[in-house]
């Protein structure tokens, strides 16, 4: 069997994770693991990491390692048969430790994108809760205003995405995030992109997995996912 494929895209909120995460799913058959769209479904589902999450995300902080960590390394060993890109997590240098003690990543994509374009983007950004579909209304907007293509229910805001929480979460993000990129630059898998627009940096985003990642993987796991 292949080896499989493991990345990880790091990235300000805002960045574009989920909206490259998505192309890289669907172009090699990766398996996206949002872990903020997980974190969401265990909010809604009440569960117990899903309950003390709510309390940190609502006021614009990050959920602690241990929570973070006691989510997803289980959820990683679920797919364990898969290739997979994880987008927002590792978040801190702990959970990137935690994530190094449990398994090796090939490729890890961090996204550079201008703090006014973070601020811009989210001001129009817009979501279908029970998908996780992403849209915004000069990027990619719904064809109709507030409804979900797919579904005909309704959109929302997230509330850390309004800019008295966004403020908070784009200061803690950059504390936060430069040991985790210096510990990958450091293992010499680290891959930085810069831009203001998705469309520009997709195309180094996608030669750089076409590289990487070997073309008999990429193959069977678009055969498995489409
Ligand atoms: N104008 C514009 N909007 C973009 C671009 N790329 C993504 N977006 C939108 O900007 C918002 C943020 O993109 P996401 O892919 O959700 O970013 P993210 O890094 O996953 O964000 P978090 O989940 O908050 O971490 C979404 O509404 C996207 O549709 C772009 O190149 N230009
Ligand atoms: N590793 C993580 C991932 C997400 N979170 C929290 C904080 C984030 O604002 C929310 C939502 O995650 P999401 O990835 O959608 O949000 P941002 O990337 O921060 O824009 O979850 C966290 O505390 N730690």
């Amino acid at each position: 069997m292949a080896k499989l494929f493991r990345a990880v895209i790091l990235g300000p909120p805002g960045s574009g994770k989920g909206t490259i995460s998505e192309r890289v799913a669907s172009s090699f058959g990766l398996q996206h693991l949002s872990s903020g769209d997980f974190l969401r479904e265990n909010i809604a589902a009440k569960t117990e990491a899903g309950v003390l999450a709510k309390t940190y995300i609502e006021k614009g902080a990050l959920v602690p390692d241990h929570v973070m960590t006691r989510l997803m390394l289980p959820r990683l060993v679920e797919m364990t048969r898969h290739s997979w890109l994880l987008d927002g997590f590792p978040r801190t240098l702990a959970q990137a430790e935690a994530l190094n003690s449990a398994c090796e990543l090939d490729v890890v994509i961090s996204l550079n994108i201008p703090l006014e374009t973070l601020k811009d983007r989210l001001r129009h950004r817009w979501i279908h809760p029970a998908s996780g579909r992403v849209y915004n209304m000069r990027f990619n907007p719904p064809r109709v205003q507030g409804v979900d293509d797919i579904s005909g229910e309704p959109l929302i805001q997230h509330e850390d995405d309004k800019p008295e929480a966004l403020v908070a979460r784009l200061r803690h993000y950059k504390d936060v995030a430069k040991p985790v990129i210096d510990l990958y630059r450091a293992k010499g898998i680290l891959h930085m992109f810069s831009d203001t627009e998705t469309d520009r940096i997709w195309p180094y985003v996608s030669s750089l997995l076409s590289a990487k990642i070997p073309t008999d993987l990429a193959d069977a796991q678009r055969a498995t996912t489409h």
